[in-house]
């Protein structure tokens, strides 16, 4: 058994960008490309000192006022009580508990119960990019820029509350609830070790359909989920699940009877989700923006839903549009892949002959060889596809009365686009004013000043209608949900003191 100088148990989990999908994700019937990002959550987890019989504290070191110590009582039924003294609340935390270790009772209550005697040490914290840094940039009197962002110490001191922070969209409670959840799985022994080794195993699946669940209790609302699933899973082609599997669950009663188990197995086949392989293709980057001017995403959702049932016709000829574009876009950027699996070499010279050009020049040499012009022809398509998606969505938005792709966003994406190199980008998600996305060309090598990510990361540092603030994620390469070493994250150590 572990004790207070072994090493904590550490899992992290990534946050996500929906770069298609948005909306139409909600039905199972459409699907979304999720891109996981490199920026994650890390749940650090080690025995109480000195021992506290079944206390479990819970500190988030970022933020002020956020540490919450609960108390466990096993009689008939496992129940996490917080603290009278708790100066704070944090829901997602709580609950998170709670379900957590009564499906680890549920599946082994005897292990379970001494694990827990000694009491637990749990420390959450999240990369730099999951809250705002355009505040603490400006007050460095720093540029707005990838470097100045390399500058600040991981997992930063946030200097407010939870409440009160500004989030960036990057999915901080799905990747939390996913740490926190995968992390007391792998801490009481309910799934192996290397469980999260393997991309799609059944307890993976077992971790996935547990932060799912808890993570819409949490909520309060069903979502489509997509967050979790990048969480867990990693970048994916996500198709939701049918939210009456959890149905059961989502009653007020915080605690459950023995059922959880049955409802969350990875074997429960009422799990109708489906999570296709998908990754960007080599050697091209994605860029993240913060832009700071708020959007609400439940009025957004709530304006889609009722414009789609008051124009159902109309509804259903736009979603099949975009959707056509949406899976074109997945296909292609699998195809992009693919040549780059055939020829590594050229694929990486072609890609060096686009990053300096605009789109509309990538396919009119006609000296190019065969496989490069082809090469070529479908990153011009993956560009043309990306506008199409935009041209839609801002349609749908105007429509339905949400400012999914709004004029201000419009003008900072065609100027993104018009950089030479850049693939295409747009509004994440439910969209609207707070972020966007950029994809470019990331050559092995430039000359200085050549980089397409300089040439967006210049026009950002520059743009004066909107303060737009670059986040520092790449896509994750590392599938989803893992098991680290502490010694192997850069700030962790210092972070959890
Ligand atoms: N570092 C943290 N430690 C503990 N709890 C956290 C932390 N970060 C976020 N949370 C929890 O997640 C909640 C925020 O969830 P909410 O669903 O509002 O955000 P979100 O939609 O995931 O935001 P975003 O996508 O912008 O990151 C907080 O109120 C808190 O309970
Ligand atoms: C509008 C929606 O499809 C996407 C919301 O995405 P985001 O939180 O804006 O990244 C809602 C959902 O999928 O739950």
């Amino acid at each position: 058994m572990m004790d207070s100088t072994s090493k904590p148990t550490v899992v992290s989990a990534p946050g996500k960008v929906l770069i298609a999908g948005g909306y139409l994700v909600l039905d199972p019937a459409y699907s979304g490309i999720v891109i996981s990002t490199s920026s994650r959550f890390y749940t650090v987890i080690k025995p109480l000192t000195p021992p506290t019989a079944n206390t479990i504290r819970v500190r988030s070191p970022q933020f002020r006022d956020s540490t919450w110590t609960y108390s466990l009582s096993f009689d008939p039924l496992v129940k996490v009580h917080p603290d009278v003294n708790n100066t704070s609340k944090n829901k997602f935390v709580h609950l998170a508990l709670q379900h957590t270790i009564a499906l680890a009772c549920e599946a082994h209550q005897d292990t379970t119960k001494q694990l827990l005697t000694g009491g637990l040490d749990i420390a959450i914290v999240g990369d730099n990019d999951f809250y705002s840094q355009r505040a603490q940039l400006d007050a460095l009197n720093l540029p707005i820029t990838l470097e100045s962002l390399a500058s600040i110490p991981p997992f930063s001191v946030q200097g407010v509350t939870l409440s009160e922070v500004r989030k960036t969209g990057l999915g901080s409670s799905a990747a939390l609830i996913t740490s926190l959840v995968s992390g007391l799985l792998v801490h009481l022994g309910t799934i192996s070790t290397t469980a999260l080794q393997e991309d799609g195993g059944s307890e993976r699946k077992l971790a996935h359909n547990l932060a799912q669940f808890i993570h819409c209790l949490a909520q309060g609302k069903v979502g489509s989920g997509f967050d979790v699933a990048a969480a867990v899973f990693g970048s994916h082609l996500y198709t939701r699940f049918d939210p009456r599997v959890i149905a059961p669950l989502m009653g007020d009663n915080s605690v459950q009877p023995n059922s959880l188990l049955q409802i969350v197995s990875a074997e429960n086949t009422s799990w109708d989700y489906h999570i296709r392989p998908f990754q960007l293709p080599p050697l091209t980057r994605i860029m993240l923006a913060d832009v700071n001017a708020g959007s609400d995403t439940p009025s957004f959702i709530g304006k889609v839903q009722e414009w789609r049932k008051a124009y159902p016709e109309r509804a259903y000829a736009i979603w099949t549009a975009i959707d056509k574009q949406n899976q074109s876009l997945a296909s292609t950027l699998l195809r992009i892949s693919d040549y780059h699996s055939q020829n590594p070499l050229k694929y990486a010279s072609i890609v060096k002959f686009i990053s300096t050009l605009q789109p509309i020049q990538w396919t009119a040499d006609p000296s190019l060889p065969d496989f490069e012009t082809q090469v070529a022809a479908e990153f011009h398509a993956a560009h043309r596809t990306m506008m199409e998606i935009r041209r839609c969505m801002k349609e749908m938005g105007e429509l339905s009365g949400a400012a999914i792709e709004p004029p201000e966003q419009t003008k900072l994406l065609d100027k993104c686009c018009a950089q030479a190199g850049v693939i295409g980008g747009g509004v994440p998600g439910a969209g609207g004013y707070d972020a966007v996305w950029v994809l470019m060309c990331e050559p092995e090598q430039c000359r200085p000043d050549q980089w397409p990510r300089e040439r967006v990361e210049h026009l950002w540092s520059h743009y004066t209608e909107l303060k737009v603030t670059p986040l520092s994620a790449v896509e994750s390469m590392a599938k989803g949900a893992r098991l680290e070493n502490i010694d192997e994250i850069v700030g962790l150590k210092n972070a959890m003191q």
